[in-house]
């Protein structure tokens, strides 16, 4: 039976192999011909090509993103319908569907229905192929009563989940389109705006699910989003490169990726620093500060400031200065915007003072302006302006700020002494994760100098007028090309296509400006997915916010999870903030990584955290109990290597990771040199990573060794959190060794199986 049904199936799957094929041929036909096509060698006839290249070359990576796996279910609906779902939607040449891209509504049954709410569906069929060969058909039953007597014969039914979480890892997180379940599924197909909160245990999907959310959002919104773009922003490198595969296997290249560090464009801020200075510095308290800080370079002196300038004796009051300031800062609250409005203050009242001296009678309005611009050019009221209120840019007032006691303690009068020593450091410290949302604040807070503002103004202009040329340009093109059947396109990619061309004359006109999406510190989005969401500071979230003034978003964590001193203790209190009434949750309440065995250790610690707290449920079994071994410290580094080495022979081709205290990673990194370690980017690639908490964050192995939990649990008041995250990094396997905290003591001491 199970072959016949198989065979079935392989003659849909390879008539949706033959289109896939024909659509990919024709793709990189066209791309091939405008490749090698005579221009006329203008800049324009440039720009055609190019336009073209970059909408046949992305229609080829979509339709090669999708060989693997093309199709993977199959729906029989009661009104006796039949389709197939998969990751792109196929047509024949009669427009008939060979295949329903997952993402559209009608493919919403095949993750929705259940027994107990069929939704019109008698039988779900998962499809499994190997290379374009079917290998395997799973059904589930969701309506007995309306499947006819010989239907029922054709029932196949095996767990593709299952099967699917079985799978070695491979140090890249793969696409899940086959298995989404249901729970996940709503959360995906969950409405654009406003802000989703995805709260969930480890291992529930909340990542992939938000991942697919992206996918979808981008599908469905194709025309907005398109426009705005999607930030995804993950915790670490390690992260995000583990993550990076899976938007572009689902066919969706156009989105940003980046941890909160690169929020703030143009600094690299990865330095180390200490828990405590991150508390310090991630608190909310810090806007006020760097405010504080911004003012205290604006000074009124005691004394009256008094020069010569040619015969004159010129002099400025605290009053006249304080006046000018306050004028200044009525008119534009930005420091660096104000200024100019205070200079001319200045000036001016120096001005009237050369002015009575002369005699007003005797002087005209454009005498006036002639002394003004003599006065402004003069160095040593430069000298004094600058003094008085000088110009700042973020990186600058942020390093002073920080290096200098007396400034921090009059902008930060509530930290005390030992707190102000945590985060003190030298002027040309490195840039650590922290400062980003400082830089960030101080930049809102600054405006830009006088300098970029002309720049600005002048670039935009200029953009604008070149614009409108090419738009008109680009229009004409377009009609022409369809005209004379030179080009074969949709009639919904005509915008895209006539946009492309516009922006790639554009860029032939202004080669610096970007290609694809880019991203700085003014970038929007259209819609903002932050995963570890529990780990931003309330400083972070400010950062964020920013970026996502629609306030469309959808944030990922766990609060059982974090880590940060400085992070989320509760959604509410943040988003009652950000986007009151509108914000909503939603739960996932299933593991499908750590399985029962390794659950019941996670268990005891997570009652250790909170007693109220529940693990998700594990939705298997591996018979494979967790080894736990207090191992004297003496010995640990030889137990580790044995332990590596008998990991390695009992999961075969999968990945391990060893987990460590941070404290303690250069150690552990000289003894093991043959582990890969994290400053390196490949870490993931190799068959056993050495990491720390913060690294192996949203991270997951088929086997882990945790060397010294003690050292885990007092290297940060979060500890427990941290040994909760390493535990439930496993996706098989779970090794303990080291001194033992009490947590683990209570969980019985198991012979190795
Ligand atoms: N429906 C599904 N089908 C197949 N695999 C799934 C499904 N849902 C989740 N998984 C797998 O479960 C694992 C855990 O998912 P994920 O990393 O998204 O969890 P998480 O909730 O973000 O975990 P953590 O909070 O611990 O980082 C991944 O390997 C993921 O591919």
């Amino acid at each position: 039976m199970l072959e016949q049904e198989i065979a079935v199936e392989q003659g849909d799957v390879t008539a949706m192999y033959a289109r896939l094929d024909v659509l990919r041929e024709k793709a990189r036909g066209d791309l091939g011909r405008v490749q090698v096509e005579e221009t006329t060698g203008t800049d324009q006839a440039r720009s055609e090509r190019e336009s073209f290249t970059k909408l046949y070359s992305g229609r080829f990576a979509q339709l090669s993103s999708v060989e693997r796996g093309l199709c993977f279910g199959r729906i029989d609906e009661t009104s006796g319908e039949r389709f197939h779902i998969g990751r792109i939607g196929l047509f024949d040449d009669e427009y008939n569907p060979l295949l329903i891209d997952w993402r559209t509504p009608v493919a919403q049954v095949f993750y929705r229905a259940t027994a107990a709410e069929p939704l019109g569906v008698k039988r779900r069929r998962h499809i499994r192929l190997h290379g374009r060969t079917v290998v395997g058909v799973d059904d589930d039953l969701l309506d007995a009563a309306a499947l006819g007597e010989n239907e029922r014969g054709t029932l196949i039914g095996e767990a593709a989940l299952l099967s699917s979480l079985g799978a070695s890892r491979t140090g890249r997180m793969n696409e899940i389109v086959a298995t989404i379940q249901s729970e996940q599924d709503e959360i995906i197909r969950s409405g654009l705006p406003g802000v989703l909160v995805v709260q969930g245990g480890p291992g529930t999907g909340k990542t992939v699910v938000a991942l697919h959310r992206a996918a979808y959002l981008l599908y469905t919104y194709r025309e907005q989003l398109g426009r705005t773009g999607v930030l995804v922003v993950g915790p670490n490198t390690t992260f995000l490169r583990y993550i990076d595969q899976v938007l572009p296997s689902l066919g969706e290249n156009d989105v940003v990726l980046a941890t909160v560090s690169e929020l703030y464009s143009g600094v690299t801020a990865t330095a180390p620093e200490s828990a405590e200075a991150a508390r310090i510095k991630g608190e909310l308290a810090m806007a006020d500060v760097i405010a504080r800080a911004i003012a205290g370079f604006r000074i009124v002196p005691t004394k009256a400031i008094r020069f010569k300038m040619n015969a004159d004796e010129l002099v400025l009051r605290p009053d006249a200065i304080r006046k000018a300031q306050r004028g200044a800062l009525a008119a534009q609250p930005l420091h660096n915007r104000a200024r100019p409005i205070f200079v001319r203050r200045i000036i001016k009242t120096l001005a009237n003072q050369i002015v009575d001296r002369i005699g007003k009678q005797y002087v005209g309005d454009a005498d006036v302006e002639d002394l003004e611009q003599e006065l402004f050019q003069d160095d040593q009221v430069l000298e004094i302006l600058d003094r008085l209120w000088p110009e700042l840019t973020p990186e600058l007032l942020v390093s002073v700020l920080f290096s200098s006691d007396e400034r921090l303690a009059a902008a930060a009068p509530y930290l005390t002494s030992a707190e102000r020593s945590a985060v003190l450091r030298p002027l040309s410290a490195a840039w650590t994760p922290s400062d980003a949302a400082l830089l960030d604040e101080a930049a809102e807070l600054l405006g830009e100098t006088a300098e970029v503002v002309v720049g600005r103004k002048r670039e935009a202009s200029e953009a604008a007028a070149a614009a409108e040329a090419n738009r008109e340009y680009a229009s004409g093109v377009v009609d022409i090309e369809l005209t004379a059947e030179r080009i074969e396109i949709m009639p919904w990619e005509i915008e895209q296509f006539r946009d492309l061309i516009a922006q790639r004359t554009q860029q032939l006109a202004n080669p610096s400006a970007g290609g694809d999406r880019s991203y700085d510190r003014t970038s929007v989005f259209g819609h903002v997915i932050v995963d570890e969401a529990q780990e931003l500071s309330a400083m972070d979230w400010r950062m964020l916010m920013r970026r996502a003034p629609r306030r469309s978003m959808t944030l990922v964590g766990d609060i059982a999870q974090t880590g940060s001193a400085s992070g989320v203790r509760s959604w509410a209190e943040l988003l009652d903030h950000y986007a009151p009434r509108r914000w909503r949750t939603a739960e996932l309440t299933v593991n499908y990584r750590t399985p029962s065995e390794i659950m019941t250790v996670a268990t005891a610690i997570l009652s250790a955290i909170d007693p109220t707290l529940r693990p998700p449920t594990s939705v298997r079994d591996t018979g494979t109990r967790p080894f736990l071994d207090a191992v004297p410290a003496g010995c640990l580094v030889d137990a580790l290597k044995a332990a590596i080495t008998s990991e390695q022979r009992a999961i075969d081709e999968g990945r391990i990771a060893v987990i460590v205290p941070a404290t303690r990673y250069d150690e552990f990194a000289d003894a093991l040199p043959d582990v890969a370690h994290t400053h390196d980017p490949s870490v993931l690639d190799g068959a056993v990573a050495l990491l720390d908490i913060p690294q192996s964050k949203g991270l997951e192995f088929d086997s882990v060794i945790i060397a010294d939990p003690q050292g885990i649990l007092t290297n940060s008041d979060r500890g427990l959190s941290d040994l909760y995250v390493a535990v439930t990094r496993a996706t098989k396997r779970l090794t303990i060794l080291g001194e033992l905290p009490e947590v683990l003591t209570q969980v019985r001491r198991t012979p190795r199986p």
